[in-house]
């Protein structure tokens, strides 16, 4: 079946015509492996200040915490400094903002030209959104056009070292060219883009990070059989589990598939089209309509999966190969990222933030469900699919 461009949406990028220049920029530039590397400092960064925030309280609705923390990180990868928390938090607020309202801008998409008359308060409400976030967006793009530019002259005069460097997101978009209209990005584009970069990584990745610790603190001998891998790892008073040792643990990552699979952060891929007729099992599918997949159930298929509602994660350990087709290039049995073309272009990011910080949270302290309290596992469709009754953990130090 030929399924194409994700729907256009007023509040996502995705109507631009040079969509595909922006999805190499973004898996070549930024999300390479060999780019990822040079992070690492940025992910020990945002450790500590979970791992602070956490030890201030022995027991905690982490929620919040694990939002900010995966906030901290993409503004990082997206601006290229560690910004304090004030700016932050003025980031996070105008984002939250447009992504809450979204649900009531969808209407707008719809006609535009009337629409500007009969929804006029509620244009007006998106524009004003719309420049808080350029408002306070833009500063930050121009501050990164200045260093580059600084750095320009400096290499020029053979001062500075290039492998010193860290590139961020914004750098990248500096560099493009539209190929059609050969010129570069005006800033508001770039909000565009970076506000796609910031929405499409937070949630997701809080959400799967919250459901996983969940699950951790609902089956403690799973949580246990995880730090006794780690220790196997880990040298004795280390602090930190680091990246280079994830790989060394491959329960950890049986652990992340299995949250990935029982409760994918997204039930439904981005709406997608489908570019010419196709018939499918007897059915026609005309050009043009909308085409969905349902993620979840397709995890929780009992055809596929054994006791599809259990949260095991042994069964990824037991792969052909040892290594589960996540992106599902040979077979798909789950998609949490979506498949094919259009799939998420962060998969490879987002298992590493998971892996790293599921251990590091095993590894610094004991979660244990809170006296009189018991793990809920409903779920609430909020921008994600999150958990009903956040998760509340009674956590002590382990070091
Ligand atoms: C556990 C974490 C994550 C999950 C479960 C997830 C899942 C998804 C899914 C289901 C899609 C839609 C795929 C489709 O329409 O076929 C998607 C798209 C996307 N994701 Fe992720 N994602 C995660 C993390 C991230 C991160 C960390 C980033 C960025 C740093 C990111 C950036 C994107 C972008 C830019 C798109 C749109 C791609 C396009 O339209 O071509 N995602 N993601």
């Amino acid at each position: 079946m030929i399924v194409s461009s994700n729907k256009h949406n007023i509040n996502s990028a995705s109507y631009c015509p040079t969509l595909r220049l922006f999805r190499r920029n973004l898996t070549s530039e930024i999300l390479h492996p060999s780019r990822m590397k040079s992070y690492s400092h940025g992910r020990k960064w945002v450790l500590d200040i979970l791992l602070n925030r956490l030890r201030s309280k022995t027991e905690s609705v982490v929620k919040d915490h694990f939002q900010y923390s995966m906030f901290c990180l993409l503004v990082l990868m997206c601006f290229g400094d560690k910004l304090g928390e004030t700016q932050i938090k003025k980031i996070e607020e105008v984002q939250r903002r447009l992504l809450l309202s979204s649900r009531r801008f969808a209407i707008l998409n719809f006609f535009p030209s009337i629409g500007r008359i009969l929804f006029r308060k509620r244009w007006e409400e998106l524009f004003q959104l719309r420049r808080n976030q350029d408002d306070v967006l833009i500063p930050l793009i121009k501050a990164r056009r200045k260093v580059k530019q600084e750095r320009q002259s400096k290499m020029k005069e053979g001062k500075e070292n290039e492998d010193e460097f860290v590139v961020s997101y914004v750098d990248t978009l500096l560099d493009l060219e539209l190929p059609e209209e050969k010129r570069k990005l005006e800033d508001k584009e770039m909000v565009n883009l970076c506000s796609e970069f910031l929405d499409a990584g937070t949630d997701t990745t809080s959400t799967a990070l919250e459901w996983i610790m969940a699950n951790l603190v609902k089956y403690p001998q799973i949580q246990e059989r995880r730090f006794v891998e780690i220790k196997g790892v880990v040298g004795d008073g280390e602090k930190e589990v680091k990246e280079e040792d994830l790989n060394k643990i491959p329960y950890l990552k049986a652990v992340v598939l299995e949250g990935l699979r029982r409760h994918p952060p997204a039930h439904f891929v981005l709406p997608h089209a489908v570019i010419e007729d196709v018939f499918l099992d007897g059915y026609l599918v005309p050009k043009n309509a909308t085409l969905n997949f349902m993620v979840a159930e397709m995890g929780w298929d009992s055809r596929v999966w054994e006791d599809p509602m259990e949260f095991k994660p042994e069964r990824f350990l037991s792969g052909d190969d040892g290594v589960f087709d996540i992106n599902g290039s040979r077979e798909i049995k789950m998609m949490p990222f979506g498949a094919g073309r259009r799939i998420c272009p962060a998969s490879g990011l987002a298992i590493l933030h998971l892996e790293y910080f599921v251990a590091n949270l095993v590894w610094n302290f004991e979660w244990k469900v809170v006296d009189g309290d018991e793990v809920d596992l409903s779920e609430k469709h909020e921008f994600t699919m999150v958990m009903k009754n956040p998760l509340k953990a009674h956590l002590s130090p382990r070091l």
